[in-house]
């Protein structure tokens, strides 16, 4: 048997009442008299079917499975003692309830037996003994002694059955403590679990959450996917249409390109057609240039190889010339008039005239293009071969640079770089007939027998030295001179331009000395037509002669004595040359004066020669006039022999 059902197996002891109260509802039954343990349970069992509801609705909770152990009447006892009030309370109750018997010592049983009075028992407890009867009384204080007794005997076994109890309640306790620690132990092992498990529900709560981002995002990538699909099988759908169209429209591209090649083929066969009727037209072109030169050439020897034009210079201060007539219908005469006294004094001044015939012959008022039209043909003879040289004669003053280089505007340019003009917009003309020219230019100034050259550019030192050379081809040449390639008009300006600045540099030195030097300037032509197999070469020489004075007149003296001398002599040798070729003597003085030997390739055979006169129209200059028109009608009345173009 456990402590626990032990424990509450003698708890009916301390509740002696019920049998007590039972004795006393059987106030004189006989089981009174014995107080063994069987009278108990016989009592007990014949009390049972009369116990009260209450008590019999208590006594099987509590009772003990083992309720038939010898100390069974005591377990009865413990239902009562259950449902009874405390301790206290029942120790009072007993010594209230004693006296009636109902829980009685065996002594009480046996005095009142001894005394053979159940009333005196009787009168014990429910009344009082007569004062006499002190047996009585102390046979009452001596049942209620042994009942006292019997009831601390029995409190003391309740005390010791209920230290036990507490004892084993303790252990009782201590064990439920421990299984409660085990149990805690096990609840807080629990708890551990029960938090990995929550942590473990929170991980996979989380890995659910990012799955079902995860999940969301592979969703609407999804549904972008079908987009994208839905849009490219659109596209896919035009494009086949597209090409289903494009193929129809291929067809048809293939049959146009069909009649295309087709056509092609008449048009290649045209086109070989027009190539050689355009051969042919170049072949008659080429012939009709050749022609044109031809008869340009005849045309230039008609007029004579050497031409001269005189040019007169307006009067300063505006005005007619009195002592030069120009008759207005006639473009080639000039008359130059001078009063004169007579000798014999009886007919008064006779009017002497001196008639001239040139060329031409422009008045003060022709322009520079007016000139210029009049020599452009030289030009162009230039670049078809022939050897061309243009010079201007006359006085100092009298308009010979004017004529040759010009003024600043436009409209007074003179005839260098007209002529450049025209030689570059001829030979670019010419380039589409399979022409190419090259250009060289250079730029020499004949002063005191001398020469400089004109395009130096060195500075400072001393200038070098020129001779001038004739090759084994009878070419003339300058030693240490610069002969400038050029291609374009520009290029051959600029050469101008620095001519004028050595010229001007030189001019501070030497007091008005381009007035007393001959300036040559030269453009070396070389063409070729590859296509045909044709060369040419030739110089275009344009001069700007020196003052014309004759010294008796100017009464130069020292310096300027001898470089009259120079210039008179380089002048009048330029005369003899001319006269020389005009009467085609076996010698020609070239090598008499610098400035011949310089232009004899430009003055010879092969060669078209234009003279400038240029004349001072004041009457002071009529001397001088005189005497540059009678060295031109001397030139003009030559007849240099037949040109002929330098061809290959
Ligand atoms: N046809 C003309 N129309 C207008 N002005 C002219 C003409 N000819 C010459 N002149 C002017 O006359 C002046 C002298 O002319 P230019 O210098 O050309 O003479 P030149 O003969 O060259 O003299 P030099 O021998 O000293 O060089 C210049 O101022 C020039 O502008």
């Amino acid at each position: 048997m456990s402590g626990k059902e032990n424990a509450l197996s003698r708890l009916p002891i301390m509740s002696a009442k019920r049998p007590a109260a039972a004795a006393s509802s059987n106030t004189s039954g006989s089981s009174m008299e014995s107080t063994g343990q069987p009278a108990q349970k016989k009592q007990r069992r014949e009390a049972e079917p009369a116990r009260p509801k209450a008590a019999l609705s208590t006594a099987p909770v509590r009772r003990p499975p083992a309720a038939s152990v010898s100390r069974a009447p005591r377990a009865t006892g413990a239902a009562t003692v259950a449902a009874a009030p405390s301790r206290g309370v029942l120790r009072k109750t007993v010594a209230s309830v004693a006296p009636r018997g109902g829980a009685r010592p065996a002594a009480a049983a046996s005095s009142s037996n001894k005394a053979g009075a159940g009333g005196a028992v009787a009168a014990a407890v429910g009344g009082r003994r007569p004062g006499w009867d002190m047996r009585g009384k102390v046979s009452d204080m001596q049942a209620k002694l042994q009942s006292l007794q019997s009831r601390d005997r029995t409190a003391k076994e309740e005390t010791l059955e209920l230290r036990g109890a507490a004892a084993s309640a303790q252990q009782r306790a201590a064990q439920l403590g421990e299984e409660l620690e085990g149990q805690r132990g096990q609840l807080s092992a629990y708890r551990g679990e029960l938090a990995e498990v929550r942590g473990e529900l929170e991980r996979e709560a989380s890995e659910r959450r990012g799955l079902q981002r995860e999940l969301g995002g592979l969703q609407e990538a999804h549904k972008v996917v079908l987009t994208l699909r839905d849009s490219q099988e659109l596209e896919l759908q035009a494009g086949r249409a597209k090409l289903l169209a494009q193929g129809s429209s291929l067809e048809l591209l293939q049959a146009s390109l069909q009649q295309l090649q087709a056509s092609l083929q008449q048009r290649e066969q045209e086109v070989r057609l027009l190539q050689d009727t355009v051969g042919q037209q170049k072949d008659a072109l080429h012939a009709g240039e050749m022609e044109r030169r031809q008869l340009h050439n005849t045309l230039q020897e008609l007029k004579g190889n050497i031409r001269v034009f005189c040019r007169v210079r307006p009067l300063v201060g505006g005005g007619p010339s009195p002592h030069i007539l120009l008759p207005p219908d006639d473009h080639k005469a000039l008359v130059l008039a001078r009063s004169e006294e007579s000798h014999v004094g009886r007919t008064g001044d006779t009017q002497k005239t001196y008639n001239f015939s040139f060329d031409r012959v422009f008045g003060p008022s022709a322009s520079q293009q007016e000139v210029f039209e009049e020599i452009s043909l030289l030009v162009q003879s230039a670049l078809d071969g022939y050897n061309v040289c243009c010079f201007a004669y006359g006085q100092t003053g009298s308009g010979k640079t004017f004529t040759m280089e010009g003024g600043d505007s436009d409209a007074a340019v003179g005839v260098i770089p007209r002529a450049v003009q025209q030689v570059f917009l001829a030979a670019h003309k010419l380039g589409a007939q399979g022409w190419e020219f090259s250009f060289t230019a250079s730029f020499v100034e004949v002063y005191n027998e001398s020469l400089r050259d004109l395009l130096y550019t060195g500075k400072g030192g001393k200038r070098p030295e020129h001779e001038i050379r004739k090759s084994a081809a009878n070419e003339i040449s300058v030693t240490n001179l610069t002969y400038q390639k050029v291609a374009t008009e520009g290029q051959v300006q600029n050469l101008i331009a620095i001519a004028n600045q050595n010229r001007s540099t030189a001019q501070t030195t030497l007091n008005d000395r381009s007035s007393r030097s001959h300036s040559v300037f030269q453009l070396d032509i070389q063409g070729e037509n590859a296509g045909r197999d044709v060369r040419c070469k030739s110089t275009l020489c344009l001069v700007d002669l020196a003052g014309s004075e004759r010294v008796l007149k100017s009464q130069a003296q020292g310096e300027r004595f001898k470089e009259m001398t120079a210039i008179n002599g380089s002048l009048s040798n330029l005369g003899l040359v001319i006269t020389a070729l005009a009467n085609k003597e076996s010698h020609i003085p070239y090598r008499n004066s610098k400035l011949t030997y310089l232009l004899q390739s430009c003055l010879g055979g092969n060669s078209k020669t234009l003279m400038f006169v240029n004349i001072a129209p004041e009457p002071d200059s009529f001397g001088e006039s005189l005497n540059s028109l009678r060295f031109a009608s001397k030139v003009n009345d030559c007849f240099v022999g037949t040109a002929s173009a330098n061809k290959k």
